[in-house]
């Protein structure tokens, strides 16, 4: 495993060892994150093996005393260091107080505890940040405390992550989004999951078909906001955001084969931080379990395990199934599965993905049981999206909508930059390839009116004079600044997953890229046929519409069980022909992109 830097007492670089899928911010974390469970000894990772640390400062900020009474200097570094920790954790860090940076000089006396605080609390209310203490322990030198630190967030703003919830049919997901996001138990009879729904075949079969969305708030003390829904008129969205210092989006998605289309556009099209895999203890690893595994970690998502319906499951077999996990993490991933029971384990594997680890809860819907637990982790969970205020905006569609008095409203993630109320942005691209001017009227994240989102944000927008018809899912706005072209073809290094017989060009299928999902066809590759587990890099072209691609997209390539993943590599020329008219005051640009 690679090693920490330790830059600062009880702060913990992990930036050093982000890998692609592992773009878990940069969090302050302290040596003792041995997590192996100290008194059941499961298996976990290895004291000490991630606790090559030095200091990186050259004032001594190494000492655990440090933050008894720092110098001036010493608290200015201080401040430097906390303020850059803020940054790459997208708004919060995990401050641990009472360790010195060589993760051996353990514990502080009651008094030099209450002086560290002192200063860590004046450190906070300098960045407008508040400081929550997660947990404590006493070691042979003394006190140990882990805190959160979180910037404070305006009413109208909060900290947003993203989970996709996936895992066979009858796993339990949108029952635990049941039990969640409306606080209340479920019968072990569809009761919880009956207030998710979103449609009425949805009511009747009792399975989900659609991607749906729900909300989980937490407040500054990381205490749940959603309260029991008594009336049955559904949550107020409004009131759990503007409560809320975080939200965790779950995008609940469709166990059955038959939607699987479904499935692969809500991991590749809603952009999720992380997955939430679900297995049901009574069934285990069945169905579409694997294949959804293998998805999330294609697209670089991390995951995390949960196992439902403990309460139906003796323990023996539940012990027994244990196996299955670890067989499947042989298979899928070099990860340490890490067995979450105990509050000290759900905050030390929150850096899961940077560390390889692979977190297991083990909970039930019907009893309640561990679900705090897992209530703890999310709430620590910070989104993988880091924003500059520099890169000019790109926002991704993912639905749009007709609404009675407002018009055409689009919905989806901002990738990147800032989008305020009346900025104007290219909409595109069409059939033709073009992107024309739009101006935004409106902004609403989780259905609460506000005047800008930011990269990472999920939003949607309402847009004057154009038909919803003409919108579809995988258009961009962008700004100008971006100069989009549209792309018929593109290439890119794909490996097959699963083929049944063999796959020549001309061979076509679906691709999901972002929001994108189009058919393509297989127009070369370097190779003469591809079967299951080749690489390759292949040139492919979109039967319907060009659109907007990035290089270095991640993409599923599908039809039916087939599957390939891969990275788009390049983006085929286009010619952009610029059309420039001038209505009324303002000038009019109109983009067209022409094959080359
Ligand atoms: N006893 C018990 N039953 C549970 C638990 N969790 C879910 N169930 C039941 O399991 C059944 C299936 O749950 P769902 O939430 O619909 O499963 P799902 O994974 O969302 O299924 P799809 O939407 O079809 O993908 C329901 O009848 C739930 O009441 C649990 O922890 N214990």
């Amino acid at each position: 495993m690679a090693s920490l830097t330790v830059t600062e007492p009880g702060i913990c670089n992990t930036g050093a060892i982000q890998t692609a899928e592992s773009l878990v911010p940069a969090c302050m974390f302290a040596p003792d994150r041995g997590c192996a469970d100290e008194q059941s000894g499961e298996e976990g990772f290895e004291d000490g093996e991630d606790t090559n640390c030095e200091s990186a400062d050259h004032l001594d900020l190494s000492s655990k005393l440090v933050l008894v009474s720092p110098t001036g200097q010493q608290y200015d570094s201080l401040l430097r260091h906390l303020r850059e920790r803020i940054e790459e954790g997208c708004g919060e860090t995990i401050y641990v107080v009472g360790m010195g940076s060589d993760g051996g000089d353990y514990g502080l006396d009651e008094k030099d505890m209450e002086a560290s605080v002192a200063t860590v609390r004046s450190l906070c209310e300098q960045i407008e940040a508040d400081l929550i203490l997660l947990r404590e322990r006493t070691d042979t030198g003394g006190k140990i405390r882990d805190y959160l630190i979180r910037r404070r967030v305006g009413e109208q703003d909060f900290l947003e992550v993203r989970v996709a919830v996936v895992g066979n049919v009858d796993a339990g997901k949108s029952t635990l989004l049941g039990v969640l996001t409306h606080g209340e138990l479920d019968n072990g009879r569809g009761f919880a999951r009956q207030k998710l729904f979103r449609h009425k075949h949805e009511m009747e079969s009792g399975r989900t078909s659609s991607v749906g969305n729900d909300i989980l708030g937490f407040d500054q003390e990381g205490q749940v906001v959603n309260k029991p829904d008594s009336h049955g008129g559904g949550l107020d969205w409004t009131k759990i955001c503007e409560k809320s210092s975080k939200v965790i989006t779950f995008i609940d998605l469709a166990g059955h084969e038959k939607y699987l289309k479904t499935t692969v556009f809500g991991m590749t099209g809603h952009l999720p931080d992380f997955c939430m895999l679900m297995v049901g203890s009574n069934a285990g690893i069945v169905g579409m379990t694997k294949e959804h595994l293998g998805l999330a970690l294609a697209l670089n998502v991390p995951v995390f395990v949960v196992v439902t319906k403990i309460d139906m499951c003796p323990a023996n077999i539940l012990q027994g199934k244990c196996i299955f996990w670890l067989l499947l993490s042989l298979c899928y991933i070099s990860y340490i599965i890490l067995n979450i029971f105990k509050p000290a384990k759900a905050h030390n594997s929150i850096h899961f993905s940077s560390e390889k680890m692979c977190p297991i809860f083990q909970i039930s819907n019907v009893t309640g049981e561990n679900m705090d637990l897992l209530k703890m982790f999310l709430n620590l969970l910070s989104s993988r999206t880091t924003f500059s205020n520099d890169e000019p905006a790109e926002f991704q569609i993912d639905d749009t909508y007709s609404v009675p008095g407002v018009g055409t409203v689009v919905s989806g993630t901002t990738l990147r930059g800032l989008i305020r109320l009346n900025d104007m942005l290219l909409l595109g691209p069409d059939p033709l390839g073009t992107f024309i001017p739009i101006a935004i009227k409106s902004i609403h994240r989780k259905r609460m009116p506000v005047r800008e989102v930011r990269g990472g944000q999920t939003a949607s927008f309402a847009l004057k004079k154009i038909k919803r018809s003409t919108i579809r899912k995988g258009m961009v706005m962008v700004s100008p600044k971006l100069m989009p072209q549209a792309t018929w073809e593109f290439e890119a290094e794909i490996l097959v997953l699963h083929h049944p017989t063999t796959i020549s060009p001309r061979y076509q299928a679906m691709v999901h890229c972002g929001s994108i999902r189009q058919t393509a066809t297989i127009l070369t590759m370097n190779k003469d046929c591809l079967r299951t587990g080749d690489k390759a890099s292949v040139h492919f072209r979109f039967i319907k519409t060009p659109e907007y691609l990035h290089c270095d997209q991640k993409l599923v390539f599908r039809e039916g069980r087939t599957k390939a993943v891969g990275t788009i590599t390049k983006v085929l020329t286009v010619l952009a022909l610029c059309f420039f008219s001038n209505r009324g005051l303002g000038s009019k640009t109109i983009m067209t992109n022409v094959r080359i």
